[in-house]
């Protein structure tokens, strides 16, 4: 279903691209209601209003019906500061920003804004992202719908409680990167074996997409998916051996520990403002 509201991003980055190009695709806000700007990079808009048709003269923040704040945390002040007095509770706002808490958020905007905290990931892109998402204190459930219902367009969404959306992080916001990494490494495996690099990359996303699909369609828990695939002594035996013994697996739970970790560490200056 097309939306009839008019949404604004504050933030031209990877992240409002694939928000803006995953919402066009789907048809969930059609490109003359989008609004986009940034804070220098004018080539950057330039750019993304010749892939999309997208605007990105005149933003008046106080004409749109969403807002989304889309910059890295220590830019996330200023952002707040400039849009304070143009808005109003009747917008929703909503943040992709990293590590920071919507309490922060109502506070330096003041007043009672609608906010909304998602973690999408990069996927939106393509209409296939994990997407968290957690109301501020003062959001009807109108609006939780609405943002419902444009990250549902780019993907799934789970509503979780705000607490969550550091762990949220580790295993969706930042799993792609994870994920693209493995791929990388299995794909200068094969290459080394004398694959051609073009039929490695696509059978190797080919095995992710499928090995998602079945854990995504298929009752298994992750134990017996691996046994189907691992006959005792077979290949498949032999290299989660070497997955266990080269540190693969806690490598894996390292990584998303150290994401958390990040994560939190981000949000403490935010954490300590309010609380001063
Ligand atoms: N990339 C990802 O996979 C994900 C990112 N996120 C989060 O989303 C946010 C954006 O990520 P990403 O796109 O990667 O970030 P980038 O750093 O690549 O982009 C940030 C954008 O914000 C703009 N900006 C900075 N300050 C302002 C301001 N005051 N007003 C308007 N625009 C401003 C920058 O403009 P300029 O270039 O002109 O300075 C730039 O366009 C981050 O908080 C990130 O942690 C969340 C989930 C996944
Ligand atoms: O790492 C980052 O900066 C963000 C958090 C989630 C994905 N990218």
């Amino acid at each position: 279903m097309t939306l009839n509201q008019s949404i604004a991003f504050l933030g031209a980055g990877p992240m409002a691209e694939a928000i803006i190009s995953g919402i066009i695709n789907k048809q969930i806000i059609p490109a003359p209601h989008i609004f986009v700007q940034n804070h220098h990079n004018k080539e950057r808009l330039l750019d993304l209003r010749n892939k999309y048709h997208i605007n990105i003269d005149n933003v008046e923040i106080e004409k749109a019906d969403i807002i989304v704040l889309a910059m890295q945390p220590k830019h996330l002040e200023q952002a707040l500061l400039s849009i304070k007095n143009k808005v109003t509770s009747d917008q929703v706002i909503i943040s992709v920003v990293t590590s920071v808490n919507t309490s922060y958020m109502e506070e330096c905007l003041g007043g009672q804004p609608q906010m909304i905290r998602v973690m999408p990931n990069t996927s939106s892109m393509v209409g296939e992202s994990a997407t968290a998402l957690s109301a501020g204190a003062y959001t009807s459930k109108d609006s939780v719908a609405l943002a419902m219902e444009i990250f549902r367009g780019i993907g799934e969404v789970y509503q979780i409680e705000e607490k969550h959306m550091d762990i949220f992080t580790g295993i969706a916001g930042s799993a792609p990167a994870f994920f693209y990494a493995l791929m990388e490494q299995m794909e200068q495996a094969a290459v080394e074996e004398g694959l051609p690099k073009s039929i490695a990359r696509y059978a190797i996303a080919q095995t992710v997409f499928g090995s998602a699909k079945m854990v995504l369609e298929q009752e298994e828990s992750f134990a017996e998916l691996i046994k189907n695939v691992a006959a005792p002594n077979g290949p498949t035996a032999k290299g989660l051996e070497a997955l266990e013994a080269f540190g693969g697996n806690k490598a894996i739970i390292e990584a998303v520990k150290a994401t958390v970790e990040r994560s939190k560490e981000m949000g403490e200056p935010f954490v300590k403002v309010l609380s001063k």
